[in-house]
């Protein structure tokens, strides 16, 4: 299980007079569940992205465990990530031509490491997330559809790192009510660190910890009120 420490973290835009990011330190607990909100344009997105590696920190580091995903090549960081996390974020990043099922597969598939039991599970969790029809192809579904492919997908292999960029948008009151009982119930069971950008009260309550941003920094760092024991 890996710890999270960020330290010294900005990300600068040019033309802009203060940073997007700023963020002096961070410790996120193995296990952890953690929620971060804010509104438009506050950095949620930004701070997502340089804890996955997405995006490169140039000033500062990013340290999951002993491993400083600031310094790997974009390579490194991409094989770091894909087989530490499982990462669900808001343009879902499916492949047109393929069926839900060889979507959620796809990444197993790739690094070579599916197996039976993969079949088994991604079959599980699209039923579980409410899609009836695994084999229908990804272009032709509805944007709640592919979101809830992109959640299977995210889950397939147990990720001790769970993080999910508004997971529940756009998807009506049962699907949303499913997506987060699979993520809550996934962390609980392997143990896994979940990391939310959400306003979604059905996920948010249940959180142990909330971070707020406010232009680009933490404001507030607290357990969120209102949480179910
Ligand atoms: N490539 C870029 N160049 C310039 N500014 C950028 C760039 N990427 C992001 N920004 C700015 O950085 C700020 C933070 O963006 P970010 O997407 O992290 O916010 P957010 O909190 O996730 O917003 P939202 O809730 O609307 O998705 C915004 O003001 C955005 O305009």
């Amino acid at each position: 299980m890996l710890s999270l420490n960020v330290d010294a973290v900005t990300v600068r835009y040019p033309g802009l007079s203060s940073p997007v990011l700023d963020v002096p330190s961070l410790f996120i607990a193995p296990g952890s569940r953690v929620v971060i909100t804010g509104a438009s344009g506050s950095g949620k997105s930004t701070l997502v992205n340089i804890m996955t590696g997405l995006e490169r920190v140039r000033d500062g580091y990013v340290r999951w465990g002993d491993t400083d995903i600031a310094v790997l090549s974009e390579r490194a960081r991409d094989r770091w990530r894909g087989m530490n996390i499982g990462l669900f974020m808001q343009d879902f990043h499916l492949f047109p031509g393929l069926s839900a099922f060889d979507n959620v597969m796809l990444p197993a598939r790739l690094s070579r490491a599916a197996k039976k039991d993969d079949e088994i599970r991604a079959k599980s969790l699209l039923h579980e997330v409410g899609l009836q029809r695994p084999e229908q192809s990804v272009e032709t579904m509805s944007r709640g559809e592919m979101q809830r492919v992109a959640i299977a997908r995210a889950l397939l292999r147990r990720p001790s790192i769970l993080i999910a960029d508004e997971p529940t948008a756009s998807l009506d009151t049962d699907s949303a009510d499913a997506v987060a009982h699979l993520l809550l119930a996934l962390s609980l069971a392997e143990g896994s660190t979940l990391i939310v950008v959400s306003h979604d009260p059905r996920l948010t309550r249940q959180l142990d910890r909330c971070l707020t941003l406010v232009a680009g920094r933490i404001a507030s760092d607290s357990s969120v009120e209102g949480k179910v024991a």
